[in-house]
């Protein structure tokens, strides 16, 4: 849209200082004295440099002294997206780290997630867990809850009364034989994902579903053009599982594309095992990862070749992955991304360590689009949502000290 169209729109706020983002371009863009408007529907209406203040004002009507002026130390940046998170687990978070995927899973997830039938110890876990991201910086979250349809709906409306942008997943399951109760019938799983309002369609992941139930949330999902989400190749146990459950299917990646759960709106969480010729079936559909180090590391599942990922031109983001990970922070995801790529340049020199400013790029534009909400959010583009973090670097009390006299630079200390 060009200025002279945006200027109908009325102007509610105009920010001027540094933002900090990432384009498709730069990983890491630091736009100083700049302009920002923010219309009345809350989209960025203009960014520009300072010294076009006398032309933005006439052009969309503010007036110099409705600006609001950012501190010396001060920044704006994209608010980060965690594109995989389970709500249900962080009442545990921090804790049960000591086994692997699958063995953790039947010890500790299930027992707790088939708590959540109980709406009060749902209502608990859910607030804290919303507050908890947003204190984080995370504006985005992509959500598993649980196989409880009420639990799951109370979670997204915690998030909307919080002011977070939600996906929530009802978590359909309909094959568990360690906590028996905890699963669905086929019929079940699938007349409540139905009534579940705006769902992220959640098959846990294939060990966790029959066939017969994977056709069913495909098909649901195509009818209705959603969201999907599950977990793929996340530990080598887990793939020969796969293999064994569903002997006709070429690869993990495979199971879900021949139900239709691949797709252009796909996120799947780790990938750590994928082949090639996997990933180009994820370049091929559109379907994007979710890659999560701390998860990766405490369950101790494997480690993820970015560099691979992106060579295949698959779309990325960070999560979380509250309770495998640890850590509700994605400043911590940010951390340990870094991590991971350095563990693998440690094994192989000559592997290309992912830089700050890469995973910077990851945790924000990157997440919006494996979550295909790039044209709302992920930086600070016109036309987009006014979706930010204030950071103020020397805020009181703040985990930072400044060297006095050195411009402020810009790094992993920003958040707490
Ligand atoms: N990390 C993780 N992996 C899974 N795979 C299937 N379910 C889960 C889960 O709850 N957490
Ligand atoms: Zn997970």
């Amino acid at each position: 849209m060009a200025n002279s169209d945006r200027a109908d729109t009325a102007i509610a706020f105009v920010y001027r200082g540094t933002f900090v983002h990432s384009t498709q371009q730069k990983a890491l863009q630091i736009l100083k004295d700049a302009l920002l408007g923010v219309d009345t529907q809350g989209k960025i209406a203009f960014i520009e440099e300072g010294k076009e203040l006398e032309k933005l004002s006439q052009t969309f009507g503010f007036k110099t002294s409705d600006i609001t002026q950012l501190a010396q130390h001060e920044f704006f940046m994209p608010g980060l997206v965690d594109t995989h998170i389970h709500a249900s687990q962080y009442s545990y978070a921090g804790t049960a780290l000591d086994m692997p995927l699958l063995q953790w899973l039947n010890a500790y997830t299930f027992p707790v997630e088939s708590r959540f039938k109980d709406l009060e110890f749902a209502r608990k876990v859910y607030t804290q867990i919303v507050r908890r991201t947003l204190r984080n910086g995370t504006t985005t979250a992509c959500y598993f809850a649980t196989i409880h349809t009420e639990a799951s709906l109370l979670l997204g409306q915690i998030a909307n009364n919080f002011g977070q942008r939600a996906l929530v997943g009802k978590v359909c399951m309909d094959r568990n034989d360690c906590v028996k109760h905890y699963k669905e019938t086929l019929q079940d799983s699938q007349d409540e994902t139905c009534r579940f309002l705006i769902p992220v369609v959640t098959p846990r992941f294939a060990p966790s579903c029959t066939g017969a139930l994977l056709e069913q949330l495909g098909e649901i999902a195509k009818n209705n053009n959603l969201h999907i989400q599950s977990h793929i190749s996340e530990t080598l146990e887990e793939v020969k599982l796969v293999k064994e459950l569903f002997p006709e299917s070429e690869s993990y990646a495979d199971v879900y594309y021949k139900h239709n759960l691949l797709t252009d709106k796909t996120v799947m969480a780790h990938g750590c095992h994928l082949s090639d010729e996997e990933l180009a079936l994820f370049r091929e559909t559109g379907a994007s990862l979710s890659h999560c180090p701390n998860s990766n590391f405490s369950l101790c599942s494997g480690v993820l070749n970015v560099r691979n990922v992106l060579k295949h031109k698959v779309k990325l983001g960070l999560g979380t992955d509250v309770a495998g990970g640890y850590s509700a922070s994605m400043l911590d995801a940010v951390r340990r991304a870094l991590d991971a790529s350095k563990v693998l340049t440690i094994q192989d020199p000559k592997y290309k360590t992912l830089s700050f400013e890469e995973v910077f790029r990851i945790a924000t534009l990157g997440g919006s689009q494996a979550l295909s909400l790039d044209d709302q959010t992920g930086n600070f583009e016109v036309g987009k949502d006014f979706d930010a973090l204030r950071i103020n670097v020397a805020a009181e009390g703040g985990p930072i000290d400044l060297i006095q006299d050195e411009e402020p630079k810009v790094g992993l200390n920003w958040l707490k």
